[in-house]
């Protein structure tokens, strides 16, 4: 998987690289040999005095050494100057495969799964808060070459000048142990993935604390010591496995290998002690010998440039394939790839569930199991009823977000799925009870409710006048063009009836700019309630002549809607104008008659 992914940095820094550990492999190895000769070059350069020949080699040996050494250190910042670049690189490119496979599904089902959702902040967490990236990974396996390249130099060296069994008992017992090494590693990056639910939980602790959101309450209910308490209980909780797995994993079989190495290291000793002691060894080449065998048993240890960045490095990218496999489950493709017929050109917008059974994906529990349900033709109906009566999951069928799984949506004669998916979504707009709050200047807000179309100020400006978002967004210190975060310079943050304004003048700008159903799920329950009622006032002038939909368990918002309809279990119970539904006696008018005692009670009260 790393060697797939490398490539990605260009191939010319991927050869670079190999070259510059291919070459820092086989320096250590030139430089024993040099070393060794300046040794062997010793007694006869003493013998000889300075201007003899033996002393000159000594020197030209000594200078190589030395031009050896350098070079190394040379080397040494240009394998981490180009690796760093390389981690950029293929970092940069999964980042950006990360935010084109979480975008790319069109439904919103994936983002809906809670283990395809874990799996894609892994993705992301993998890269961003991680000590170990897919592209340090790809630079790791690039410097296991220097390694490698450096116990074959040092294995040929005792092959040349002791013997190739010794050679060959050296080379076993590194592999052996680099395999436990690599292998107790591997272990161990498996007990982390088994951690990650208590990890999940510690760090949402973790960042409970730091969240101004959370801070308020946190004081006010004197949670302080309890969530120190709990997160140092978490932290434990999702440690200790590890740790006991690390003691596992380590400890018993690092006795066994250690003794493996000692074994080999006393035989290969032996082998050249016999050799030096029967004379058959010269002084260069003892020197030679024993140098190449510790530098070679020394590779058995741990490779901090390569070990836990090729071993947890990859975390991010198997994390986003999970994720792409979760997502590729959902008729995403199916849902875009849909018929030629033009939303834009219909005459008719009045809109039409028929038949629609819905269950979310993973859940049994049918949302709808035969729901009829009409909106009107440049009309607005409102749809109220209880919390979890399925009044969202009619918006997000209508948006297209999910497909029913039976019955269908008619737009004029067409079922919506007639439609290409992005020309229908272009006809929708919405407000969601948890809108987006765009990081972004007021005007972008605005206009980001129809991105197909050039920003136009004169509409931003009449979008936000007529959603009543006007007067504070004047005193605002840039207007139009003040950044709607603190964390800019000059930027505000805003209260949240404010942020419902904004976001009703970003479907009221959608609807001029040519959007013909507009989607208003609870568009008021941060409004105040005279601000609330001025905007029900003017709800129906503002939405003149467009179809649209009004959510809302608040029953006395909806009463102006040209037709409402009490949904219940799925089902459609009432239908018609207020005064109708209170005329009937039903449900509606007992749920209304109910809030508005309270209501009355309330305001009573003030
Ligand atoms: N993504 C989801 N996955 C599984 N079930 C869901 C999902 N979203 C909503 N549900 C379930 O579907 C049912 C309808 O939810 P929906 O949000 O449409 O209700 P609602 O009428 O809008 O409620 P509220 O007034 O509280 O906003 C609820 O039982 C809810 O638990």
């Amino acid at each position: 998987m790393i060697a797939r992914l490398t490539p990605q940095a260009g191939w010319p820094l991927v050869v670079g690289l190999l070259l510059v550990n291919l070459v820092l492999g086989l320096v250590p190895v030139a430089f024993v040999i040099a070393t060794s000769l300046v040794i062997g070059a010793v007694p006869d350069a003493v013998t000889g005095g300075r201007n003899s020949p033996a002393w000159d080699r000594l020197v030209v040996s000594f200078l190589v050494a030395s031009s050896i050494f350098v070079l190394q250190q040379v080397l040494a910042p240009v394998q981490v100057a180009l690796g760093e670049l390389m981690r950029r690189r293929v970092d940069g490119n999964v980042h950006e495969r990360i935010m084109t496979t979480a975008l790319a599904a069109v439904s919103i089902a994936p983002m809906e799964d809670q283990d395809a959702l874990d799996a894609l902040k892994e993705a992301s967490r993998g890269i961003d808060g991680s000590m170990e990236t897919p592209g340090m990974a790809c630079a790791g396996l690039l410097a296991l070459v220097a390694r490698y390249t450096r116990l074959a130099g040092f294995a040929a060296l005792v092959g040349v000048s002791v013997s190739w069994l010794a050679a060959s008992a050296l080379t076993g017992s590194v592999m052996v142990f680099r395999y436990g090494n690599r292998g107790g590693l591997r272990k161990y990056s498996a007990e982390w993935g088994k951690s990650l639910p208590n990890f999940r939980h510690y760090l949402y602790l973790r960042d409970l604390g730091l969240r101004p959101e959370a801070g308020k309450e946190l004081r006010i209910f004197g949670l302080v010591g309890w969530l120190v308490d709990r997160y140092e209980g978490v932290y434990r909780t999702w440690l200790a496995p590890v740790w006991r797995a690390r003691r596992r994993i380590y400890l018993v079989p690092y006795l066994g290998y250690t003794a493996l190495g000692l074994a080999v290291a006393v035989l290969v000793f032996v082998l050249v002690a016999r050799a030096g002691a029967s004379g058959a060894l010269s002084l260069t080449e003892l020197a030679l010998a024993l140098q190449a065998i510790v530098a070679a048993l020394l590779l058995a240890e741990y490779y901090p440039e390569s070990d836990d960045v090729t071993q947890l490095g990859m975390l991010s990218v198997s994390a986003l394939h999970r994720f792409a496999r979760a997502a590729a489950a959902y008729p995403s493709a199916e849902m875009a790839a849909t018929g030629a017929a033009d939303p834009a050109v219909e005459d008719q917008t009045g809109v039409r569930l028929e038949a629609v059974a819905f269950s979310y994906p993973g859940s049994h529990r049918p949302v709808f199991e035969h729901l009829d349900l009409e909106l009107e033709a440049g009309k607005c109906t409102a749809v109220v009823g209880v919390n979890g009566a399925g009044k969202t999951t009619i918006a997000k069928l209508l948006t297209r977000l999910y497909d029913p799984v039976e019955g269908r949506i008619l737009f004029g004669d067409h079922d919506i799925r007639d439609f290409p998916l992005d020309r229908w979504r272009r006809q929708v707009s919405v407000i969601f009870q948890d809108f987006v709050k765009f990081e972004l200047t007021v005007a972008e807000n605005i206009a980001l409710g129809a991105a197909h179309v050039p920003p136009d100020p004169e509409r931003i400006r009449r979008a936000a006048a007529r959603a009543g978002a006007l007067e504070f967004i004047e005193r605002l210190p840039g207007g139009f063009e003040t950044p709607l975060s603190r964390a800019y310079v000059g930027g505000r943050d805003l209260s949240g009836g404010q942020w419902q304004r904004i976001a009703i003048a970003r479907i009221l700008y959608a609807a001029d700019a040519g959007s013909r159903l507009l989607i208003f799920d609870e568009p008021t329950s941060a409004l105040d309630v005279r601000a609330e009622a001025a905007f029900f006032d003017s709800f129906l002038d503002l939405t003149k002549g467009v179809t649209s939909l009004l959510i809302s368990h608040r029953f006395s918002s909806v009463r102006r809607a040209d037709t409402i309809v009490v949904i219940e279990a799925g089902q459609v119970v009432e239908r018609g104008t207020h005064d109708e539904l209170l005329a009937e006696g039903g449900r509606y008018e007992r749920l209304f008659k109910l809030q508005a005692e309270r209501f009355t009670e309330r305001t009573e009260s003030w």
